[in-house]
C-alpha cells in the first residue's frame, strides 16, 4: 500500500492507495497537531510500503511526522517546491516560499489539462495560474470560508454554510446575523475567484480550464460561473505525478482525475469582465 498524506493548516487528510491494482482503499482526515501518532483515525502502518507527504503546516510538524513514519517505513517521499518540475516553471522569485500544496495542485493540473487555473478551497482559498507552455504565472491567496466567517467574531463561527445549499439561496440578502454573514462570505469567495479568473485570462489572452479542490470545493463550485471540474484528490495527482510508484503513475495517470472542462471563449471572459464593470 502507498500512503498518500496531505497535512494542511487546519485538516490532515490521508489516504490508502493499492500498489498494484492503483485502487484507492481507504481515506481519512485528521487535525493536524504538533503530535501526529498513528491511532484510530491513521492507517495501519504495516501495510504500507511508500509514503508521499505534501505539508504546509509548522516545520516541527512535517519533522516529526517523517521521523514517525521512517521508523516503519522504508520509502518516505516529502514533496517541496521547486524552481522547475514536470514541465511546470515556478512562478514565485523564491520558488521554494510558494506552499507546496499550491506547487502539486499547479503539477497535477498541468499534468492533466495543460495551462490551468487551480483553486484550492481550505483554510486559505489560493488561486494558481499556469499557461499552456508551463509558466506559472504566482498567484492569489484569499482568506477560507471558515476564516473569514471566524474574523468576524459575531458569534457565528458554528453554523457552517450547508455544504448543499444552492448558490441561487446563498446570493439572497441575509436576513439574520448567520445568513447575512454566510452569504457575505460566500459571495466574497466566488467573486473573487470569478473576477481573478477573468482577469488573469484577459490579461494573458488566453481560456484556461478551470480546477477546483479541498473541503469547501463543492460548495464553492455552484457559485463558479465559468465551466470547471472539481478534482478532490488534486494536490494527491500531484504527489503521484512527482513520486510515481505504480504502473499506471508512471504511464501518467492520476487517480480520480476529472475530465478536462473545456473553458469557454475568450471573446465571452472579456464579455463578462466589461459587463461586470458596466462598460
Ligand atoms: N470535517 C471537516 N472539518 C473541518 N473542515 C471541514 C470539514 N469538512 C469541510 N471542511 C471545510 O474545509 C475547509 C478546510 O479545507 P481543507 O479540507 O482543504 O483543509 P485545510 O487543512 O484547511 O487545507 P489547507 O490548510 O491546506 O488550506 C474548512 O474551511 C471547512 O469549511
Ligand atoms: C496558503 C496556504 C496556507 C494554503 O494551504 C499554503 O499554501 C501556504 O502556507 N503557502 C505558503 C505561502 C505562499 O504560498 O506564498
Ligand atoms: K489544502
Amino acid at each position: 500500500m502507498i500512503l498518500d498524506l496531505d497535512i494542511g493548516n487546519t485538516l490532515s487528510k490521508w489516504r490508502l492507495k493499492d500498489a498494484e491494482s492503483s485502487e484507492i482503499r481507504s481515506r481519512g482526515a485528521v487535525w493536524t497537531r504538533e503530535e501526529w501518532r498513528p491511532g484510530a483515525d491513521i492507517p495501519n502502518l504495516d501495510v504500507v510500503e511508500a509514503v508521499r507527504i505534501s505539508s504546509v503546516a509548522r516545520a516541527a510538524v512535517l519533522e516529526e511526522t517523517v521521523a514517525l513514519l521512517r521508523r516503519q517505513v522504508r520509502q518516505v517521499y516529502v514533496a517541496r517546491s521547486t524552481p522547475e518540475a514536470l514541465g511546470v516553471v515556478n512562478g514565485y522569485e523564491e520558488p521554494g516560499r510558494l506552499g507546496v500544496d499550491r506547487w502539486l495542485g499547479a503539477l497535477a493540473g498541468y499534468q492533466l489539462a495543460g495551462g490551468c487555473c487551480a483553486v484550492d478551497c481550505g483554510s486559505a482559498i489560493t488561486i494558481d495560474f499556469v499557461l499552456p507552455g508551463g509558466v506559472h504565472l504566482g498567484g492569489f491567496i484569499v482568506p477560507g470560508l471558515r476564516l473569514m466567517k471566524e474574523s468576524l467574531k459575531l458569534g457565528t463561527r458554528n453554523v457552517a454554510i450547508d455544504p448543499e445549499s444552492e448558490a441561487d439561496a446563498l446570493l439572497e440578502p441575509g436576513r439574520r446575523t448567520v445568513d447575512a454573514v454566510n452569504h457575505g462570505i460566500y459571495m466574497a469567495a466566488v467573486s473573487a475567484i470569478n473576477r481573478i479568473y477573468s482577469e488573469v485570462c484577459d490579461q494573458q489572452g488566453v481560456a484556461l480550464p478551470v480546477l477546483l479542490t479541498g473541503g469547501d470545493a463543492r460548495v464553492i463550485s455552484r457559485g463558479v460561473q465559468v465551466p470547471h471540474a472539481v478534482w478532490p484528490d488534486m494536490v494527491y495527482g500531484g504527489l503521484e505525478a512527482s513520486f510515481p510508484l505504480t504502473f499506471a503513475e508512471r504511464a501518467g495517470k492520476m487517480s480520480g482525475a476529472p475530465g478536462v472542462p473545456e473553458p469557454v471563449s475568450l471573446e465571452k471572459i472579456r464579455a463578462g469582465l466589461a459587463f461586470s464593470m458596466l462598460l
